[in-house]
């Protein structure tokens, strides 16, 4: 069988192909020891295809579609939005992992600013994508740094992953908490505010 989609782990290359997936799901059912053809899981194989779709919708997104809204409102401090939350899809087991991520930017002294939502939709362009946390705090931090050109970024992510939960080691309950630090952030006064904020309630 020819595989058209190759990941070079920055993005996709190809289009989601709805029936490829209900097809594979399909055969996954039966190699579980499942009958696709039962009542209750005729229409299955179509809905995960469905509900692959949108978990991965992020592969058919690229930062600039959603950092689209830039000002300059002179304001050249801080701006951080906590806990937007996190739902994405461990690429070892394709369970899921969740949680929330924190980020924050210095924008530049005559620089741009964006939407305090569009870094919620930062988030989701690349956690909707198969994913390990690290490179899901790297890219939110880079795509940042490179798109509205701040004087520093920080992102961390903490997130409980199913995949240590409810199978495997079996922890429910622990958390993986990374971070992504850029530019002036890293300067350990400016640092120590921006996680000081971070971890206050
Ligand atoms: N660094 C990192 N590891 C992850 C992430 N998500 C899952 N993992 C780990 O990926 C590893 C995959 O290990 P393998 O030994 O190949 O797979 P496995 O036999 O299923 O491992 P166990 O989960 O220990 O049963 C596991 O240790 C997972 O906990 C992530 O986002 N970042
Ligand atoms: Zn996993």
């Amino acid at each position: 069988m020819t595989d058209p989609v190759t990941l070079d782990g920055q993005g996709p290359i190809g289009e989601f192909d709805e029936k490829r997936a209900e097809a594979a799901v399909r055969e996954l059912l039966i190699a579980v020891g499942e009958d696709p053809d039962r009542e209750g899981l005729r229409e299955t194989p179509g809905r995960v295809a469905r509900a692959y779709k949108e978990i991965f919708a992020g592969l058919h997104q690229e930062p600039e579609d959603v950092l689209t809204t830039t000002f300059d409102l002179g304001h050249d401090e801080m701006v951080l939005v906590k806990d937007i939350e996190v739902f994405s899809t461990c690429e070892h087991h394709l369970v899921p992992f969740r949680g929330v991520a924190h980020v924050g930017y210095i924008p530049a002294t005559s620089g741009k600013i964006t939407g305090l939502s569009k870094l919620a939709r930062l988030v989701d362009v690349y956690a909707r994508r198969p994913q390990v946390q690290e490179r899901l705090t790297t890219q939110i931090a880079e795509s940042l740094m490179e798109i509205l050109e701040p004087r520093g970024v920080v992102v961390v992510v903490e997130c409980e992953h199913m995949c240590m939960s409810m199978r495997g080691i079996r922890k429910p309950g622990a958390k993986t908490l990374t971070s992504a630090v850029r530019g002036q952030l890293r300067d350990p006064a400016t640092r120590a505010e921006a996680m000081s904020l971070i971890m206050a309630g």
